[in-house]
C-alpha cells in the first residue's frame, strides 16, 4: 500500500489530524520511570506515551536526534516495532531531516526504512533531486521535504527570492511537479507561518503536509487548519511534541499526555468543521 493511501486510511480511522511527536528528553522524563540516562527509561516513557495517545493520533513522529543523543537507537527500533504491532494503521514518520549525496542518502534510506521500519521520513532538499532520489526507491514509503520550517530563522534562506518566487515556493512547485516521480512526496510547513502555509497548499493541491509548530511553539490551531487543510482530505499531519509529552511530570504523566492529545485533536476537529 502506498504511504498516501495508508495516511488516508489513518485519517479516516482516527478522525484526527494530530501527529504525536516523540522527542524524549531525559531531563524531562518522569523520575518514576527509572534512571534518566538509561536508554530503557526512554523506551518505557515513549511506549507509555504511544499507548496513551494512540486513540487520538493519525501518526507518530519520533525525532531521531533525541534517541541518538540518549544512546537509544535500539530502543527507537523497538518503539517503532511496538507502534506497528500494537497500533497497526498508525504510520510512523521518522524525523531525521537527512540530506546528502546520492550514495550516502542511499545508506540513510536503508537506516530509516530497513533498520527502523519507518513508514515515512523527513528529508532536507537543499542538495537537490539526486540527493532525494534514493529515498524514493521504497515505493510504499513517504518522504516529507523541508519546505517552510517553523523556526524564525527559516526565513533566512527559505524566503529568498529565486527568480520571481521564494525558495520555499520553488521547493513546493518542484515537489508537486517532476520531483514527485511516484507520488510519495509531502512537505514540512510550519504552523507558525499560516500565510506561507496557505500559499504552499495553493501550490500543491492535496499533497500531505507535515505541520509542526502548534503547542510549545505557539502556532494557532484555527489559523493552521484554515490555511493548510486539503479539500478532499484533511491533508495535514499537525504535530505537537513537548506540549503532549511533558503535560505532567507526576505519576499521572500518561493520563495528562492523553488529555492534551485529546484536547488537541478536538481543537483540530472543531477548526476543520468551521
Ligand atoms: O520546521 C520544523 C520541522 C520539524 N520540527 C520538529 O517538530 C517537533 C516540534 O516539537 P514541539 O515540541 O511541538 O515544538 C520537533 O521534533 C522538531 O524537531 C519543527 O519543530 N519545525
Amino acid at each position: 500500500m502506498s504511504f498516501v493511501l495508508s495516511l488516508r486510511k489513518a485519517w479516516e480511522g482516527s478522525q484526527s489530524m494530530l501527529c504525536v511527536g516523540l522527542d524524549p528528553d531525559p531531563a524531562k522524563i518522569p523520575a518514576s520511570l527509572g534512571e534518566p540516562d538509561d536508554p530503557d527509561t526512554v523506551l518505557r516513557f515513549c511506549r507509555g506515551i504511544v499507548d496513551a495517545t494512540a486513540p487520538f493520533a493519525c501518526t507518530f513522529k519520533p525525532q531521531i536526534a533525541y534517541f541518538a543523543a540518549a544512546r537509544a537507537e535500539g530502543q527507537l527500533e523497538a518503539l517503532i516495532h511496538h507502534v506497528h504491532r500494537a497500533h497497526p494503521g498508525i504510520p510512523v514518520v521518522l524525523d531525521g531531516k537527512r540530506g546528502d549525496i546520492g550514495a550516502t542518502a542511499e545508506r540513510y534510506a536503508i537506516e530509516a526504512f530497513e533498520r527502523y521500519q519507518a513508514d515515512a521520513v523527513t528529508v532536507n532538499p537543499y542538495m537537490g533531486f539526486d540527493s532525494i532520489e534514493p529515498w524514493l526507491a521504497g515505493r510504499d514509503r513517504g518522504v516529507f521535504l523541508l519546505c517552510r520550517t517553523s523556526n524564525p530563522g527559516g526565513s533566512d534562506l527559505q524566503a529568498l527570492d529565486v527568480g520571481g518566487e521564494r525558495l520555499f515556493e520553488r521547493v513546493a512547485r518542484l515537489a508537486a511537479g517532476h520531483w514527485n516521480t511516484n507520488g510519495q512526496l509531502g512537505l514540512v510547513v510550519g504552523a507558525t507561518f499560516p500565510e506561507e502555509l496557505a500559499r504552499v497548499r495553493a501550490l500543491v493541491g492535496e499533497m500531505p503536509l507535515l505541520v509542526p509548530g502548534i503547542g510549545a511553539q505557539g502556532g494557532d490551531i484555527d489559523a493552521t487548519v484554515a490555511a493548510g487543510a486539503g479539500r478532499a482530505t484533511p491533508g495535514m499531519l499537525v504535530n505537537s511534541s513537548r506540549a503532549i509529552l511533558y503535560a505532567s511530570k507526576g505519576p499521572d504523566w500518561a493520563e495528562a499526555a492523553a488529555r492534551v492529545a485529546r484536547e488537541t485533536r478536538d481543537a483540530l476537529r472543531r477548526a476543520a468543521a468551521r
